[in-house]
């Protein structure tokens, strides 16, 4: 088979995902709230990490909703100030001022008290460009879940990864770099990929 160039893969899997209509966004997004909502990782987790939709990204709006009435904590990745590539976990409220970071996608205001440690959250739903069945992520290629989620492997932390996903993200087999952190399953409007 013919080596397929990294950079190849990521722009054919962000056209598809931004090829789908408005229709189809909406229609996903609330297959997939149903489907996490089934899902006992969900059900058990008080604090989880969403992100707001961005390039055709699945739009977990609809599940945001749910945990807010269900009294579940959200919170969002924020681009690290100090940190290059880490992100930080900070609370969003249904009350928060947004700002936009520099790649244009919006992000609660950082505070100590809004700031959710990696070992405290429950559950990280992860956007992605594609994903395989053993659980490989390919993100936007900024390393930024991969660098900051390295110490749930290493320190054997609780937290679960689990990515959402358009069902058009499903690729036979990602190349895998040494740094990438496997997902815990995959949740797409179709069905839910455990590797
Ligand atoms: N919704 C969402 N939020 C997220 C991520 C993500 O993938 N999706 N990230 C996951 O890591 C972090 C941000 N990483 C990102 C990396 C690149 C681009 C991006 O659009 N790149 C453009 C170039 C934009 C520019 O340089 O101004 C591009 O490649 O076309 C966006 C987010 C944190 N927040
Ligand atoms: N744990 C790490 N430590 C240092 N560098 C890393 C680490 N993880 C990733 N990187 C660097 O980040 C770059 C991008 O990695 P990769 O293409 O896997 O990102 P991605 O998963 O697609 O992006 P993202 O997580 O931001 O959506 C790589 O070139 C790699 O050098």
């Amino acid at each position: 088979m013919a080596k397929i160039n990294p950079a190849a893969l990521r722009q054919h899997y962000r056209q598809r995902r931004r090829s789908l209509t408005e229709q189809e966004q909406q229609q996903a997004s609330c297959r997939v709230r149903q489907r996490c909502e089934e899902l006992p990782q969900y059900q058990r987790a008080q604090r989880i990490a969403l992100y707001l939709a961005n390039d055709g990204e699945l739009d977990p709006t609809p599940l945001i909703q749910a945990c807010w009435e269900q009294g579940k904590e959200v919170f969002l990745p924020v681009l690290h100030p100090f940190c290059a590539g880490y992100l930080l976990f900070v609370a969003y409220r249904p009350d928060s001022t947004m700002a936009a970071n520099r790649f244009g996608i919006a992000e609660p205001p950082i505070h100590c008290h809004t700031l959710c440690p990696l070992n405290q959250l429950d559950l990280i739903f992860a956007p992605l460009v594609a994903f395989d069945h053993n659980g490989n992520r390919m993100g936007m290629g900024g390393g930024f879940y991969d660098r900051t989620l390295k110490p749930i492997h290493r320190d054997h932390l609780s937290t679960q990864v689990l990515g959402l996903a358009h069902d058009c993200q499903r690729a036979d087999l990602l190349p895998v770099q040494p740094w990438d952190i496997p997902l815990h399953g995959i949740v797409t409007p179709g069905g839910i990929f455990t590797p």
